[in-house]
This record gives C-alpha cells, sequence and structure tokens, in this order.
C-alpha cells in the first residue's frame, strides 16, 4: 500500500514493524560536501557524540581517500564500543583493503562497496557492460567478506537504474556475501511513490531478499529526501542512511533528526522504533555546527533556533492554555527548550506572562500602556530582551512617579 494513499492514522502496510537502524553518514557523505570536511580530531568528537546519540552503524569514512581519513577511520574503530564501523570503498582491491586495515581495531566492522548501476553511470562514468558490472560488484564483495565482519553493497544510481537489473546484481550481491543492500537515490531524483514502489519490487524479486537488510540512502536535490526515506521505510527499508543537520554531497542527505522524529511523533503511523537518544538530537546538531564552523540554520527542523521558538501573539496564547496547540513534539525530547520570544508580533498574552517572570504584576489598564510601548520598540529592533523590558518599565516607572509627584 503506498503511503500518499493513506489516511494520517493508520498503519502504513500489514507487515512493516520492528526497528529501523540508524546508518549514520555524517563523517562520510557528510563532510564530502564543500565547507564540512573535518579533520581527524573532529571526527573522533563527533563520532564519541554519535555512539552516545545511539547510532547503530557509524560510517567514518573512506579510509582511501587520505592518510588522515585513513587514520581517522582506524582510530574510531579501535575508540567505539557500541556501533558497528563502516567504511567506504569503491570496487578496487585497494581501496577494499585500506577499508579492511582501518577497521582492524573495530568490534564489529563493515566494509562498504559500492559500484554504480544506472545506464548513464555504467556507460558515461564507467564504461562498462551490465554483466561487466554484475562481475566487479561480486569480485569486490568477495574479498571484503575476507577482511571484515559484514559489506554492505551500495549500487550507485539505484533509483535511476532498471528495476530488473537492479534486483540481479543485488540477487548476486547476496549470493556474494552482502548482508545489506543498500539502494541510494545518489541524484536526489525520485519521489516517495517512486521510492516505495522500488523498494516493494525489490524485496520481492531479490533472490535471498529475506536473509538482507534493505538500506535506503537519499539525497536532497529536490527537498525529498527525508520524505523519501520514510517512504522506503514504509516499503519495508530496514536501514536508514542519513546525516546530522542533514550535511552532504550538494543539497545534503536526508537529516537523521527529522526520520527519527518523524518516526517517533508519528509510530502509529509507521509502527517501528529506532536506537535513538532522541534527547542527544539537539547538543549533537549543535556539536557538528562548532567542528565544521557551519551554522545551523534558524528554520532547520527540530535542532534550527526557530524549532521550539513562538513570537505571534496568536500562537503564544495558545502556547500559554496548551503547548500541543503548536508543538507536535516537546522540546525536551531532542534535547532543545521552547522559546517565548517577545517581537513586533506578539500579543498581550505573552507581555504579561514575560513581566510576571521578571516580577512586574500589571493591572489592565497599565499592561495597555505598556503594551503600546512595547510594540513601538520591537517595530524598531527585532526582538524585544528581559533587559529592555527592566529599562521599558523603570522608564514608565519614573514617568508615573513624577506625573504623581507633580500634581500633589
Ligand atoms: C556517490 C558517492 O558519494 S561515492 C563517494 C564519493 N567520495 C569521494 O570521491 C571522496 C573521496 N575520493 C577521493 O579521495 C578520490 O576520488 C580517490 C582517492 C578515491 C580516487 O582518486 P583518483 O584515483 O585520483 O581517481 P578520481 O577520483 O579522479 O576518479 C575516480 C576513479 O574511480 C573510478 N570509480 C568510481 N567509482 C568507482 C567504483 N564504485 N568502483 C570502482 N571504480 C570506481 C572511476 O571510474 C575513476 O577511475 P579512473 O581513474 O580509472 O578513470
Ligand atoms: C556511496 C553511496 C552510498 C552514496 O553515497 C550515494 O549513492 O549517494
Amino acid at each position: 500500500m503506498n503511503p500518499a494513499n493513506q489516511g494520517s492514522t493508520d498503519a502504513v502496510d500489514s507487515d512493516v514493524g520492528g526497528r529501523v537502524r540508524i546508518f549514520d553518514t555524517t563523517l562520510r557523505d557528510g563532510e564530502q560536501a564543500p565547507g564540512f570536511s573535518m579533520d581527524r580530531r573532529a571526527k573522533l568528537r563527533m563520532a564519541q557524540a554519535l555512539e552516545e546519540l545511539g547510532v547503530d552503524i557509524l560510517e567514518a569514512g573512506f579510509p582511501q581517500a587520505s592518510p588522515d581519513d585513513f587514520a581517522a577511520v582506524a582510530e574510531i574503530a579501535r575508540t567505539l564500543k557500541t556501533p558497528t564501523i563502516a567504511a567506504l570503498a569503491r570496487c578496487q582491491a585497494a581501496d577494499i583493503d585500506s577499508a579492511g586495515r582501518a577497521l582492524e581495531g573495530a568490534r564489529h566492522s563493515r566494509i562498504h562497496v559500492f559500484l554504480s548501476t544506472s545506464p548513464l553511470h555504467r556507460e558515461h562514468k564507467l564504461g562498462k557492460s551490465k554483466q561487466e558490472v554484475i562481475d566487479i560488484a561480486a569480485t569486490a564483495i568477495q574479498r571484503a567478506k575476507a577482511l571484515a565482519h559484514e559489506v554492505e553493497f551500495s549500487a550507485e544510481d539505484a533509483m535511476r537504474t532498471e528495476p530488473e537489473y537492479l534486483a540481479e546484481i543485488f540477487s548476486v550481491a547476496v549470493e556474494a556475501g552482502a548482508t545489506t543492500l543498500n539502494a541510494p537515490d545518489t541524484v536526489g531524483y525520485v519521489t516517495p511513490n517512486e521510492i516505495f514502489d522500488m523498494f516493494t519490487y525489490l524485496r520481492a524479486h531479490v533472490r535471498g531478499a529475506d536473509k538482507v537488510t534493505f538500506s535506503s540512502h537519499c539525497h536532497d536535490d529536490l527537498g525529498m529526501a527525508v520524505a523519501n526515506s520514510l517512504a522506503a521505510v514504509a516499503a519495508g527499508a530496514r536501514q536508514v542512511e542519513c546525516t546530522i543537520n542533514g550535511i552532504g554531497e550538494r543539497a545534503g542527505n536526508a537529516s537523521l533528526e527529522e526520520i527519527v522524529m518523524a518516526l517517533h511523533t508519528r509510530r502509529p503511523l509507521f509502527r517501528v522504533d529506532t536506537g535513538i537518544v532522541t534527547r542527544h538530537l539537539f547538543p549533537t546538531s549543535r556539536l557538528l555546527a562548532e567542528v565544521t564552523g557551519q551554522k545551523v540554520p534558524r528554520n532547520k527542523a527540530i535542532v534550527g533556533d526557530n524549532a521550539f521558538a513562538h513570537e505571534s501573539g496568536i500562537h503564544q496564547h495558545g502556547m500559554l492554555k496548551h503547548r500541543g496547540t503548536y508543538e507536535i513534539m516537546t522540546p525536551q525530547d531532542v534535547g532543545a527548550k521552547t522559546s517565548l520570544v517577545l517581537g513586533k508580533h506578539s500579543g498581550k498574552h505573552a507581555l504579561r506572562q514575560r513581566l510576571s517572570e521578571l516580577d512586574y504584576q500589571l493591572d489592565d489598564d497599565t499592561l495597555a500602556v505598556v503594551f503600546d510601548r512595547f510594540k513601538v520598540l520591537a517595530d524598531r529592533q527585532r526582538s524585544v530582551t528581559n533587559d529592555d523590558l527592566v529599562a521599558l518599565m523603570a522608564a514608565y516607572d519614573d514617568e508615573t512617579q513624577t506625573a504623581t509627584a507633580v500634581q500633589s
């Protein structure tokens, strides 16, 4: 059943359920984006935070890319205890051997080999026939199997690949020893309906499908990476590849925090769990911003400064009565805080509440006068702080006392 046709509280599919594994690729695909490179020390700090966050698989890097990336993967592999540590490799012996060496110290290791399967990539990038691509993948998977606890195979540009051919190469990958089959939307091209159909097709046609985990890896070129990942889950994918703050090639990867909180907040719809400790989402997002020097946009879902901030009077009034009026999850769930920001869109209810927190109890007439002055101030500046309010009240008190003194 296609999720696009669902009522909001219906279950997605009768055979869904269980646990979705979160494969974090912040330190590999995430850092491939211009401006997001991380050195070995930054990667280790992030890896430790991702372990606390509870990711199941942590892709630490691409060891063949550079000596520092090799060292980062090796150090993360030696240091971390809980997640499976993955390293990326092309279907080339040198890449696979280098990934195997970097992962030697890991408690649980995974070599992630990838090869393009779409007609465009086969012809223009690799210059290989369909059968040659299948043979190269099988040889690479067999080599990787001897060097790590498990092997994942990714069919690069899977979503623009002929479904029958994709099912065939995945079937050969299973025979060669891959236990995770990743069908990436490498260029962020598909829609939720299409990816749902592709995963449904693959689960029905790959030989040995019941023995392996299907994985999604979506890019955000058309802004659909999270929606597409969720559609893949609805179609039975049980691993989702994603990154903190949605960083990654071009417009980015699917955002980890958005996928996790969508599955969590809409659990009756998806009926799956993750192992993510959600209250670590906000601090992990901020750590990434710190180590990369790239700020999180204010309006970013889940972790942006505005994700739980309310400035509009009508919303603030609702929030003061019942937070569910304008928040679908609690900020505490993700390790953030609600803030009622005072600005030109705020109303008397929020102003009275803030003044009372600052120990000013005003009758309605006084509040009306102070409110008019507050609006004039708010028109001049973006937001009105507690210090601004204290100054405004002091000026108001001075004026009223002077007026009283003059009268007497
Ligand atoms: C969809 C993705 O995100 S894939 C991951 C992309 N990430 C990166 O590329 C980051 C790290 N990359 C690097 O540091 C470098 O590209 C390296 C070290 C891996 C390779 O560098 P170079 O050897 O100079 O090759 P270069 O990057 O210029 O070209 C890619 C080569 O890999 C080949 N190739 C590409 N993908 C694959 C693959 N999955 N399996 C085997 N070969 C591949 C290309 O055909 C090309 O081969 P050629 O040199 O024989 O023409
Ligand atoms: C290597 C693969 C998984 C990838 O990053 C992509 O296809 O986007």
